[in-house]
């Protein structure tokens, strides 16, 4: 049984709505079950202490200024979550949280290694996993934010920079196995329907695709699809890389090969494995990039079958402060990966100003906002669906197989995926949308598992065998 603390770090007494009030505190909400022998609040008091200025122990260096920046147990309800375990909700000093030498900022990487660090190793617990996290005023103020969004795409694709809607996307299939010349030709091809393209997140430069042979091909293709539709083109260059120094080379090598296209490229960073000091190496070397966060290995924390580490919704407003101009959201049960419907409060809370979390209102102040981007086993046909549930379409899809497998291919792919933003914003019968809209109903051919799940009568209406 750990030595019980709860008597210097916790306080049930203190006020949420005061310690907002004031301003200098990061609050935080966690799942707690303690192992069998350990009491809920001395428990609590422990976490709060490894997350803060302890350790099982007391030592005789602590002075009244280090218990003044003790996190504190402010609030517990040891039931909950029934046989799940409790919530407790921790209250940080911002004096706790590292600052750059060279700027006086907050980091991400500091901050996460307190309200989520070794306090996961404890064990006095099964659970320990953080739902909610709240941040005042002047800790937002400390963190760089986004330097461009969506908002930057819709005026290259010479949209409105308000509303500019949906942006369509793609990411180069197969993930992985193309050489130069046939990805840049997938490239082109989608292009002449499409808008945006990625790199699937493990593409860079490998040994048979080399990033100095590709790129030059797809400033081509950008080029030529340009020409031929008149429409510009994007393209989200992955520039993960272990060393800073190789993703500044990449992105400069991308930005300098193409030209005078350079303001077509985003940078994709696959921030979950690359980590906070990844991601700011992009977004402070090139704040004039489209930032595009691909989360490829969330899993392992995020899924909702892990009792500790932090869920999607944390991680995703967390990846708002580092700066990412747009981030994989999920798709809210419409897709292929694990999510919900009421996902949408993650995208509310990386898209609004003011948003409502699970356990904390958050005010952002004017941070600028972060674009949802939309991934994972998507196509024409559960396209429609997605939108009526987020109830808005100001966002990029990316859909691989659903444009690389539509039966006319990718560019028909493309135009499908916006023929079901039509249907959306028209509030049609997708069915009956389809009988005047060939690429829309030929998705329904593409994907006929997806069809008949949600549309049963589609053959029939659509009087195909
Ligand atoms: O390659 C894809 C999707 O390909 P496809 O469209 O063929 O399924 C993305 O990496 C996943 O969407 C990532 O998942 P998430 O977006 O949930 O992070
Ligand atoms: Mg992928």
């Amino acid at each position: 049984m750990a030595y019980d603390q709860s008597h210097r770090y916790s306080n049930l007494k203190l006020d949420e709505a005061q310690l907002i009030a004031g301003g200098n505190h990061v609050l935080c909400a966690y799942r707690l079950h303690p192992k069998p022998g350990h009491g809920f609040l001395a428990t609590a008091a422990h976490v709060a202490a490894e997350s803060s200025t302890g350790t099982n122990v007391e030592v005789g260096t602590t002075d009244d200024f280090t218990r003044g920046v003790d996190a504190l147990v402010y609030s517990i309800d040891e039931k909950a979550f029934g046989e799940d375990g409790g919530l407790i909700k921790l209250a940080f000093p911002l004096e706790l949280f590292d600052r750059n030498i060279t700027d006086g900022r907050m980091m991400l990487s500091q901050f996460t290694s307190l309200i989520i660090g070794n306090n996961q190793g404890m064990a006095d617990f099964t659970s320990l996993r953080l739902l909610d996290v709240y941040l005042p005023p002047k800790a937002l103020l400390l963190f760089d934010g986004p330097a461009l969004n969506i908002s930057h795409l819709w005026r290259v694709l010479g949209r409105s920079p308000v509303d500019g809607g949906f942006v369509v996307g793609t990411i180069i299939k197969p993930k992985l196995g193309l050489r130069p010349k046939p990805f840049a030709d997938a490239a082109y091809d989608f292009w002449l329907g499409g808008d945006f393209i990625k790199n699937d997140e493990p593409q860079g430069n490998q040994p048979f695709c080399p990033m100095r042979e590709v790129v030059p091909l797809l400033a081509d293709s950008m080029r030529r699809a340009q020409d031929k539709t008149g429409e510009a083109k994007l393209f989200s260059f992955n520039i993960t890389a272990d060393d800073p120094r190789e993703i500044i080379a990449r992105g400069e090598y991308i930005l300098q090969a193409f030209g005078n296209d350079a303001n077509h490229v985003a940078f994709l960073v696959d921030g979950f494995v690359a980590g906070p000091a990844g991601v700011a190496t992009v977004r402070r070397h090139f704040p004039n990039v489209f930032l595009h966060y691909h989360r490829a290995g969330h899993g392992a924390i995020t899924s909702g079958v892990n009792p500790r580490g932090y869920t999607t919704f944390v991680h995703i407003k967390l990846s708002r402060l580092l700066g990412a101009s747009g981030i994989h959201v999920g798709t809210m049960s419409y897709g292929k990966m694990e999510g919900g419907k009421d996902d949408r409060a993650i995208a509310y809370m990386i898209e609004r100003d003011s948003a409502q979390g699970p356990y904390y209102h958050q005010e952002w102040h004017g941070m600028r906002a972060m674009t949802p981007i939309i991934s994972g086993g998507m196509n024409a046909v559960r396209t429609p669906g997605f939108f009526d549930n987020l109830g808005h379409g100001n966002l990029i899809m990316t859909a691989g197989g659903g444009c690389y497998g539509h039966v006319d291919g990718p560019a028909a792919g493309a135009r499908s995926l916006r023929q079901a933003y039509e249907c959306w914003k028209a509030k049609a019968d997708p069915v009956a949308w389809a009988k005047s809209h060939r690429e829309f109903a030929r998705a329904f051919e593409s994907f006929p598992n997806d069809a008949d799940e949600l549309y049963p009568n589609w053959r029939k209406e659509l009087k195909l065998a």
